[in-house]
């Protein structure tokens, strides 16, 4: 038996659509609840998140199932880390902060068993390989990886042609928020500058046939990015949404009028 196919990986390689949505409350049981949305992909984020692997676990066996594949951004970029995530059961990964060609090509062989890689073989303890019981793990693994990577600097927008370019790197992110920090627009990633800089990069990207990704919480701006070729694109956060939702509830609660009789209106 093969390790799972990734579905995701192969609607980005048919150029599909996949609308996605970051989970930063670092917790199984909203996961859950994000992950039959109906999104195509949930962001576990362990950069910007307090999530650590035991708790990403929770996170994939929530998901477990559902219609959202998972994809896991870790802190860093470094092969020790991504070694984890995979042996976890993480098939996508999007690797923060990259800004060159030899990062891309670092994390494509920490994603690749030898001798293609150097990913260190541990699939018989790992939920990756159902504990062993995914008998053919070791030789299916490398294919169903898929390697997303993030450019968020100007330098990394330098190197984009060379990052887009690597072989086995199968997308390539756009970070708005710390790309608009490192260009001196520190908060403000719709700044006219910044989003020219994104919208060059996203067709630089396709150009390398590699598909091109997002997040941002300007829903006009996803559509745009989407008619602009971006093929990953997640358009909002659960911390955000948390926030927003608990805040207008307390307004509309202090707005409304009492009811002038019982509607048997819904309680929840
Ligand atoms: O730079 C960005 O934008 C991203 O990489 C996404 C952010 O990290 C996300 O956490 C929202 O700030």
């Amino acid at each position: 038996m093969p390790a799972p196919k990734n579905r995701f990986k192969q609607a980005l390689k048919e150029g599909r659509a996949q609308i996605g949505l970051w989970q930063a409350l670092a917790n199984p049981y909203t996961v859950e609840i994000c992950a039959e949305a109906g999104y195509d992909w949930l962001l576990l984020d362990a950069e910007h998140a307090p999530n650590d692997v035991p708790l990403l676990v929770s996170q994939l066996q929530a998901m477990k199932g559902s219609q959202s594949h998972a994809v896991i951004r870790p802190p860093i970029g470094e092969t020790w880390i991504v070694k984890q995530l995979l042996d976890i059961g993480a098939q996508t990964l999007l690797i923060p902060m990259v800004d060159s060609k030899a990062t891309a090509e670092a994390m494509v062989r920490a994603v690749r068993y030898p001798p293609h890689g150097v990913r260190g073989v541990g699939a018989a303890l790992a939920r990756a390989s159902a504990f062993n019981r995914t008998v053919d793990y070791l030789q299916t693994a490398n294919d169903e990886i898929c390697l997303l990577l993030q450019v968020e600097s100007r330098a990394g927008l330098e190197a984009l042609d060379d990052i887009a370019g690597t072989e086995g790197v199968d997308g390539v992110f756009i970070g708005p928020a710390d790309l608009a920090a490192d260009m001196g627009f520190l908060g403000r990633p719709g700044a006219p500058e910044v989003q020219a800089e994104v919208e060059k990069a996203l067709a630089k990207i396709q150009s390398h046939g590699k598909a091109a990704g997002i997040l941002i919480g300007d829903l006009g701006l996803a559509k745009r990015y989407l008619e602009l070729g971006a093929t990953f694109v997640a358009i909002g956060n659960d911390v955000t949404l948390l926030v927003n939702a608990t805040t207008k509830l307390l307004a509309d609660f202090k707005a409304a009028e009492p009811a002038k009789a019982p509607s048997g209106a819904k309680v929840y």
